[in-house]
């Protein structure tokens, strides 16, 4: 039986440490997301947040450290089992599939489906078109939302770098998430775009979506945010509101000093 912890936080994860050779990408960190929060994640170049999120959703294995989703150690579990759960991330370059449709790839994120096995298939074939149509439904009305629904038959490698960024978190949506990790939503995406991509986060955290954000976009960060983590090489520099964490000296040192 897996052991149960209790505490506020959706996430939070302790003594988290990663070498890549001689490199300590993290060393020793930690970091808690509350129930409900827009968190952010900062730091310079190189700080090992991109690092951090790959240990979050075990993209990669740690050396040490535990991670606590949902009350449960999720450390030994596979990515896919961890977006099971309702633990799903997003990339810094999005992974959209180019040669398939946008409402293809939006498609191909929806949870465990009667229709994958092949006997029940053939058994519950109402049950697998009821499935499917109600999939689609589901994706066509995402798409409408976020403002992607006249590409929906396009080839998504026809989209802009901001859209398919927008494609990427709306597919987040079809496996009912309880936390997403979003790696730089912002970079790359013009400030229109921004804008909006701002307000769906604020509209999907609004109905009880928590967010962990890497961003180097201090104003989206700033506008998004209850409560900031500093990553500086590797290890945990501060954390607080956003406005503590703009006087932070450290901070400014750490930033100024890149
Ligand atoms: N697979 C890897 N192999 C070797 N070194 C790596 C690997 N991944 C990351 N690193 C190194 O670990 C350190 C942290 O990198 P990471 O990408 O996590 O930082 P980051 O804060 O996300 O940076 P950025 O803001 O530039 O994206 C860097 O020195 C990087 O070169």
């Amino acid at each position: 039986m897996t052991q149960q912890v209790q505490s506020d936080y959706l996430l939070s994860a302790t003594g988290l440490n990663k070498n890549f050779g001689g490199i300590k990408a993290v060393s020793n960190a930690e970091i808690k997301v509350n129930q409900g929060s827009i968190t952010g994640l900062i730091g310079p170049n190189g700080a090992g947040k991109t690092t951090l999120f790959n240990l979050l959703s075990n993209f990669i294995r740690p050396d040490r450290g535990q991670v606590i989703f949902d009350h449960q150690p999720i450390d030994h579990l596979q990515p896919h089992e961890i977006a099971q759960r309702g633990f799903i991330r997003t990339f810094q370059v999005a992974r959209v599939l180019s040669k398939l449709t946008v409402l293809e790839n939006m498609l191909l994120a929806t949870p465990k489906q009667t229709g994958e096995n092949f006997f029940q298939v053939w058994l519950n074939q109402s049950q697998v078109r009821q499935e499917e149509r109600e999939n689609k439904q589901k994706a066509l009305g995402i798409l409408e939302s976020v403002g992607l629904i006249e590409k929906a038959y396009d080839y998504a490698g026809a989209l802009s770098g901001g859209q398919r960024k927008l494609l990427e978190m709306a597919r987040t949506l079809m496996t009912n998430p309880k936390l997403i990790l979003l790696d730089e939503p912002a970079a790359g995406v013009n400030p229109t775009l921004i804008n909006q991509i701002c307000e769906h986060i604020i509209n999907w955290n609004r109905q009880g979506i928590t967010f962990l954000i890497i961003e180097h976009n201090m104003d989206v960060i700033m506008s998004l945010c209850n409560h900031v983590w500093v990553l500086a090489e590797g290890t945990n520099l501060a954390d607080g509101t956003p406005e503590e964490i703009q006087t932070n000296p450290d901070v400014l040192e750490a930033y100024l000093g890149e």
